[in-house]
């Protein structure tokens, strides 16, 4: 009787070994020994389409400042903006995120000044529309960069008071819609937001503006650096937790969602991005719309803290959490990487 021999590397396996003989012809490291195979049985693979690019915007002219808490991430002037995202265009990125930085005196309790159609947001909008028409404007219509309380609604005896705050949504969307944004991706998670956007932009003739919901946007302590980068963080009174949905809730997550879909939304987002991506898995299965994470400002600051100590591969693990948002079935994800992974997809 001849023994089963197995190579493996320079080990020649028999029966002095543990692993059994059923086990050794169930060989998963076949198609893991060299780089071709490897490259034979990826199943996933992130490219610069895949990238959304989220910046930051500030009043003001030839301003590029840092944000202490997101190295390498700069809150702009309009004029640099647009500079920067004509580079992002060259680079093949589809799409940017733009989230304003509003001046104070102009922050009131209902934000109102988010429907002044020459805010800063709109301002950029034209701006970028007009500078670089083929990248897709992706806008927010959430009140927090407006209001002087931080949040994302209009803020009536200590509550965020909803239809009225989804009346002042639809209006700035409309706004945005006119201004050359592509589509509105409200993040404010008021109810019955998505079937009214989507009845206002009908009716003011943007059939073709589309709508990527914020379907999932937990309460969350990653966007800590994201306050800081449009200066809500010390306006902010209490906590959203009566809008934005727990994270202890994945079903409830999935109820909203559905809400959405069934509203008209085209596109949806998870937000957070890594400790979420069951719910990527399931909102992609559940509808089976594009499907976008973003991977948000403390998401990005952690990576960024530990690679900065040496403590972990900056580069790697950007690239590692980007591809595994596509294997949790996301189309896309917004990123303040994007023109970092953009540059090193070029290089390759
Ligand atoms: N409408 C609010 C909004 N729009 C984008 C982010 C977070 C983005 C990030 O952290 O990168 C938030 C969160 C918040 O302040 O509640």
């Amino acid at each position: 009787m001849s023994r089963p021999r197995v190579k493996n590397g320079d080990t020649v396996m028999d029966k002095t070994h543990l692993v059994d003989e059923i086990t050794g012809h169930r060989r998963m490291r076949r198609n893991r020994k060299a780089d071709w195979v490897r490259r034979m049985v990826q199943e996933n693979r992130l490219t610069v389409d895949d990238l959304i690019w989220p910046i930051f915007i500030t009043h003001g002219t030839g301003i590029s400042e840092p944000l202490a808490a997101m190295p390498g991430v700069n809150r702009m002037s309009v004029d640099k903006a647009v500079e920067a995202v004509k580079e992002a265009a060259d680079l093949g990125i589809p799409a940017i995120a733009p989230f304003p930085d509003i001046e104070m005196d102009l922050r009131d309790p209902t934000g109102s000044h988010i429907l002044d159609a020459n805010n800063l947001m709109n301002r950029f909008i034209r701006e970028t529309k007009k500078a670089v028409p083929n990248i897709g404007l992706i806008t927010d219509v959430a009140l927090d960069p407006f209001t002087s309380h931080g949040h994302d609604g209009i803020l009536r005896d200590g509550i965020i008071v909803n239809d009225e705050t989804v009346d002042h949504v639809v209006k700035a969307a409309v706004m945005q819609a006119d201004a050359g944004a592509d589509i509105i991706a409200p993040s404010e998670m008021m109810d019955g937001r998505i079937g009214a956007i989507r009845r206002g932009l009908d009716a003011a003739g943007h059939q073709d503006v589309g709508i990527m919901s914020y379907a999932t946007k937990f309460s969350s302590g990653f966007y800590g650096p994201y306050r800081e980068a449009i200066n809500t963080g010390g306006l902010l009174k209490g906590d959203k937790n009566s809008y934005y949905i727990s994270p202890a809730n994945g079903t409830e997550a999935m109820r909203d969602a559905a809400l959405d879909v069934e509203e008209g939304a085209d596109m949806m987002m998870i937000k957070p991005g890594l400790p979420y991506l069951d719910i990527c898995w399931r909102i992609k299965e559940a509808f089976g719309l594009p499907t976008y994470a973003y991977q948000v400002s403390g998401e990005y600051a952690q990576i960024k803290a530990a690679a900065m100590n040496g403590w972990i591969d900056g580069d790697r693990v950007m690239m590692e959490t980007l591809l595994c948002f596509k294997r949790a079935g996301c189309d896309g994800i917004l990123t303040y990487f994007a023109v970092d992974v953009a540059r090193k997809l070029g290089r390759t």
